[in-house]
């Protein structure tokens, strides 16, 4: 159903209307068209998976585009559907067209049998309203050079290689110890496609702020990558001498004796004063192994958004910390074939089978607080002190134990 203003319409975006697509796109974001970031970094979205809505005189008023990703779940995956690229014209806002592309979305997404939705709001106030719940929380540290690190064995045996970035060469070794360092991390979405990969190595001089050409660096055992880091540093001079900072753009290792390597390389870097992390899980090694973890600064945002689109399949597609047998009921404004009382009955296995039941409930809660709980980063006890889930404290406490995950949900990079 749509809720366009008269004298608008959802369209398609064919290839040739692709530049409008992005002209969009940059009105929106205060964005700069610039060549060779388009000559560099191919398009990253399908295109069957672009959507415009045109205004009264035929021109993009407002788009959006999605990613078919398959998200980790709490022991399992699903297909997901990657909410990005909305936009609407400043001179268009306001008038509902986002209300009506999300419809587009939702629709769209069901129609291709993706179960949840998630995005990175660009505000945060924007998409609870649509059934997006916050679902996980990733950290940005500000170190100090030579920030200690609690001893690892096995570290010193480690050797660390540094060379400039090639996109064409890195792209499938950064993707490759990416998603082995994520172990099924929940959120940890992978860059499947090879305009995402060469996103992630990409180094166009316009994303340079500064900063020199992208740096890779390896930590070795013998010839065996088993970590490496995406970084640049930015020259800086003040009174008392060099005052460089490094940004690392990822990290990823996998084993300890690999990640005390790693930042042990990029804490003590020549020159340097100052390290900032990229995004990290709020469970991640590096806070563990500081000596002092109270860094110059800590920065804790809202990572992903997520939203139950299909509420059974969404939710027999993970697996479950604690045997369970509970009654939600569930609001849903925008689907309204998710509202209702559902008995999720987790076996010991911790695989789940979600019925329709006329039970009593045990839980009350808007799909928004089951998207915030679903990849296993929030606590249904906590929200219901919030007055978001409602419940005794025996029904909360064990739903809070069932959706747990082992590891902190978390998406290290914006899509
Ligand atoms: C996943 C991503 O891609 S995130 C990127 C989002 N894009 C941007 O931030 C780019 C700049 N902003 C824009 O393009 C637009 O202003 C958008 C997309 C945020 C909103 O589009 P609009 O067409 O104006 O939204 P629409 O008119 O459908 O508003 C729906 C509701 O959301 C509210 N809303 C919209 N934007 C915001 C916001 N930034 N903060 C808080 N509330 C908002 C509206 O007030 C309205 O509320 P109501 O239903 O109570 O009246």
């Amino acid at each position: 159903m749509s809720t366009l203003p008269a004298g608008y319409r959802t369209v398609d975006v064919p290839a040739e209307r692709l530049a409008e697509f992005r002209g969009t796109d940059q009105l929106a974001f205060a964005g700069t068209p610039d060549p060779e970031i388009e000559k560099l970094l191919p398009f990253p979205i399908r295109q069957d998976r672009l959507m415009a809505v045109e205004g009264p005189d035929g021109a993009f008023a407002a788009v959006h585009g999605s990613y078919d990703f398959v998200m980790p779940v709490p022991g399992g995956e699903v297909a997901c559907s990657g909410l990005t690229w909305v936009a609407v014209r400043p001179d268009h806002r306001r008038r509902g067209l986002l209300t009506s592309m999300i419809r587009t979305h939702v629709e769209r997404s069901l129609d291709r049998g993706e179960p949840v939705s998630a995005l990175f709001a660009a505000e945060a106030a924007i998409y609870g309203r649509f059934g997006y719940g916050s679902a996980a929380d990733d950290v940005r540290l500000t170190l100090p050079r030579r920030a200690a690190l609690r001893p690892v064995d096995g570290a010193d045996a480690l050797t660390v290689h540094l060379e400039r970035v090639d996109q064409d060469r890195h792209g499938e070794l950064v993707e490759d110890l990416y998603v082995r360092a994520g172990d099924g991390r929940p959120g940890w979405m992978p860059r499947a496609t090879p305009a995402l990969r060469a996103r992630t190595v990409g180094d166009p001089p316009a994303w340079r702020h500064g900063n020199e050409p992208l740096l890779l660096v390896t930590v070795r055992d013998g010839e065996e990558v088993r970590g490496l880091a995406l970084f640049a540093r930015k020259e800086s001079w003040g009174e008392s001498g060099p005052d460089y900072t490094v940004k690392v753009r990822q990290a990823s290792a996998l084993d300890p004796a690999a990640t005390y390597r790693l930042w042990s390389f990029l804490l003590d870097l020549d020159l340097t004063t100052t390290v900032e992390t990229p995004m990290l899980p709020v469970d991640d090694a590096l806070l563990q192994l500081l000596v002092t973890p109270r860094p110059s600064r800590r920065r804790t945002a809202d990572n992903l958004w997520v939203r139950l689109l299909d509420l059974p399949a969404a939710l027999t597609a993970r697996r479950y910390a604690a045997p369970s047998d509970v009654v939600l009921e569930v609001t849903d404004a925008l689907l309204p074939a998710n509202a209702g009382r559902w008995r999720l009955a987790v076996d010991a296995s911790g695989t789940a089978d979600v019925s329709r039941t006329g039970a009593d409930a045990d839980v009350r809660l808007d799909v928004r607080e089951l998207g915030a709980l679903y990849l296993g980063g929030r606590s249904a006890t906590a929200l219901a002190a919030a007055g978001l889930v409602h419940g005794e404290r025996t029904s909360l406490d064990g739903l809070t134990a069932t959706f747990g995950s082992s590891l902190a949900p978390v998406c290290p990079w914006v899509f």
